[in-house]
């Protein structure tokens, strides 16, 4: 056996199972269809499953593709180039390769950057606190077309990410442009996500088991594989087959809690192969740090009570960004949290 970093070892019961997986698939959505036949196939996806894919989503390809081509080159470089850019109290945007997900240290490197720059965010999770801290930008020198690129794709990416939020409004039976309001002074974020090979993959995950936090990621992916979700019903992990050109959709937290958890923001991991490299690029579609979160008041009365106490997305954000949780040994926060108890 090939020794790695203790680390990055998870628990027996979260390391990637050896037997074969269910056959079953998330469905893949054609965005090209009429909108009524639109909005029932995405309803049904995100109350079944959290995750869909989409297909003809009208983000230029070769867009896509430079994405790729940057993101690759960008980690390519030495490592003393990437720690140039790299992320810290200060700069929380750029280069890190030792993220911790439920304490457990994720066998991949990232590069984040906003699509509002800068953006801001609480600078406590103290719930009186009302300083803001300013998140900004850092761009690497090479490849020189870097920042252009990923300016662009975050343009593109989030004129999907509406698309898709108008979909969704209408499948709950409200207006197209109901939630769109949340995304003012958006904190939105993308991520290129690089898995090396690992020597022991049956150890270590490439991200940790979790739910993304906001109202819904876009996730590009390439062709190996390795993203797997836990199926609503059962929990059971199921491996989500790379699409040529799609995007992976799915539900976040915030989108559960406004639809009074008629929606499922299904909880994922990445598992790594000993072989490939592995490139995904999640775009996360966070409402503005003043956004107040609780179930929809248009879909919540007697018979469906609210299931969920408000709370301020910011400090939600602020407090699972904390850095201090791997010494704690404590969980981040989870919608859970707010859950009414009755
Ligand atoms: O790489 C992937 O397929 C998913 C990554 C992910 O879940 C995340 O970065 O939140
Ligand atoms: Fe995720």
């Amino acid at each position: 056996m090939v020794e790695i970093d203790p680390s990055f070892i998870q628990e027996t019961e979260h390391r990637p199972s050896s037997k074969s997986p269910p056959q079953e698939q998330i469905p893949v959505i054609d965005l090209s269809s009429d909108t009524e036949s639109l909005v029932t196939q995405i309803g049904d996806a995100c109350e079944k499953w959290g995750f869909f894919q989409v297909v003809n989503h009208g983000v230029p390809l070769e867009l896509l593709d430079k994405m790729k081509r940057v993101g690759k080159q960008f980690f390519d470089l030495p490592m003393e180039e990437k720690k140039r850019v790299k992320r810290d109290e200060v700069y929380p945007m750029g280069y890190y390769d030792s993220e911790h997900t439920k304490n457990v240290r994720d066998w991949k490197e990232v590069f984040d950057f906003l699509v509002v720059d800068p953006s801001f965010v609480p600078a406590t999770e103290v719930p009186e606190d009302p300083e803001l801290r300013t998140l900004t930008n850092q761009w690497p020198q090479t490849p020189a077309d870097f920042r252009e690129v990923c300016e662009e794709y975050n343009r593109e990416v989030e004129k999907l990410a509406y698309k898709l939020l108008e979909f969704i409004s209408l499948s709950m039976g409200l207006p197209a442009e109901k939630l769109g309001t949340y995304f003012k002074d958006q904190i939105s974020f993308s991520r290129f996500n690089h898995y090396p090979p690992c020597p022991s993959p049956e150890l270590a995950l490439g991200v940790g088991r979790h739910k993304d936090g906001g109202a819904l990621t876009v996730l590009a992916q390439d062709d190996v594989g390795g993203l797997e979700i836990a199926r609503r019903d059962d929990g059971e992990w199921i491996p989500v087959r790379p699409v040529p050109d799609a995007f992976i959709i799915n539900i976040g937290n915030c989108m559960q809690v406004w639809s009074n958890d008629k929606y499922w923001s299904a909880e994922h991991r990445v598992v790594v192969n000993s072989k490939r490299e592995r490139f995904s690029i999640p775009f996360f579609f966070f409402p503005s740090h003043h956004a107040q979160i609780k179930p929809l008041e248009e879909l919540v009365n007697d018979e469906n009570p609210p299931k969920y106490k408000e709370f301020n997305w910011g400090k939600f954000f602020t407090s699972r960004n904390r850095s201090d949780f791997k010494k704690q040994e404590v969980e981040n926060v989870q919608i859970d949290h707010f859950k009414v108890s009755n």
